[in-house]
């Protein structure tokens, strides 16, 4: 059996072309922006892409590229002058910042009406209360992903491995709604038997940042696998599964092809909500 691809990119085009009808349907203009703090290639290059794909659905860029030496002080007056900047509908402040920086007081400082990630505490605090918020990006991609190509997930055991901020934290809020019902594992570094945790899962999502990790004789066969790891070698990008897992698992979302696509969706998702919801307020 060959794994089914769960597309990324091809999703990521329907979504964009549902998002263009809705920005075209809004009564004023839409506007991310992005603030890149130093110049990572790769930073650069995710960058470069959120603003490719703002030009396919309408939505205008606002792009913020600040020095590597910027200050703490001058980088919360840049944030203080998105959130107040009308043009600004929503905006993301790319990470990782480089370490003289506070990020946490800088993605605090974000208004939670402009949070294009969906990872303010505050929109967080309103996930787990259920409340409607902007949602994290990445998570919200993926269980878009699932969906799109029917994956069971009411009733299915999820293994999540990786308990970072942008996926496995809160991935598993999400797909304990009652409107996907799954019973969620999370595995980090202290989990005592990673493949058994794995092995008993019928959907995996493996976001560890640890090449190859998950390999074919730690899948269920049949099982769906979603590659959220991303590491750049010299090779390009590389994910936490290794690629055999294609012939044992029922689905599997590569890297790349997979969530990154779904996570820039998601991104100009959460812009275009945050404008309706600012026009269904007046
Ligand atoms: N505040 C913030 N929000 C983010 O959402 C955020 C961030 N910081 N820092 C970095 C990560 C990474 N990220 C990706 C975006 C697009 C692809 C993507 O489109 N990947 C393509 C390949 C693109 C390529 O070849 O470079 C794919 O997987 O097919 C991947 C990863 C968003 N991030």
């Amino acid at each position: 059996m060959t794994a089914t691809l769960l597309n990324g990119n091809e999703t990521r085009n329907a979504l964009f072309e549902d998002l263009k009808a809705r920005v075209a349907a809004l009564p004023g203009p839409v506007g991310l922006a992005t603030v890149l703090v130093g110049d990572d290639p790769g930073s650069r290059s995710y960058v470069k892409g959120k603003h490719r794909a703002c030009e396919k659905v309408g939505i205008k860029s606002i792009r913020r590229d600040l020095p590597e030496s910027i200050t703490q002080a001058e980088l919360e007056a840049v944030i203080d002058e998105l959130n107040a900047n009308p043009e600004v509908t929503a905006y993301i402040v790319q990470l990782p910042l480089p370490k003289h920086l506070n990020a946490n007081a800088i993605l605090e400082r974000v208004d939670p009406a402009k949070d294009g990630d969906g990872l303010h505490p505050v929109n967080l605090g309103k996930l787990v209360l259920g409340e409607d918020a902007a949602l994290p990006a990445t998570p919200r991609g993926i269980v878009e992903l699932l969906r799109r190509y029917d994956v069971p997930i009411a009733g299915a055991n999820v293994t999540v491995v990786g308990r970072g901020v942008t996926v496995g934290r809160p991935i598993g809020l999400l797909l304990t709604r009652r409107s996907e019902n799954a019973t969620v594992t999370l595995c980090h570094t202290g989990t005592k038997d990673l493949a058994a945790e794995v092995r008993r899962a019928d959907i995996v999502i493996a976001g560890a940042g640890s090449p190859g990790l998950i390999t074919a004789d730690m899948v269920k066969p049949g099982a769906a696998v979603v590659d959220v790891g991303i590491t750049r070698t010299e090779a390009g990008l590389v994910g936490d599964v290794a690629p055999e897992v294609r012939e044992v698992a029922g689905w599997l979302a590569p890297i790349p092809g997979g969530s990154g696509p779904m996570t820039v969706a998601m991104l100009l998702t959460n812009t275009v909500e945050a404008a309706e919801r600012a026009n269904a307020a007046v």
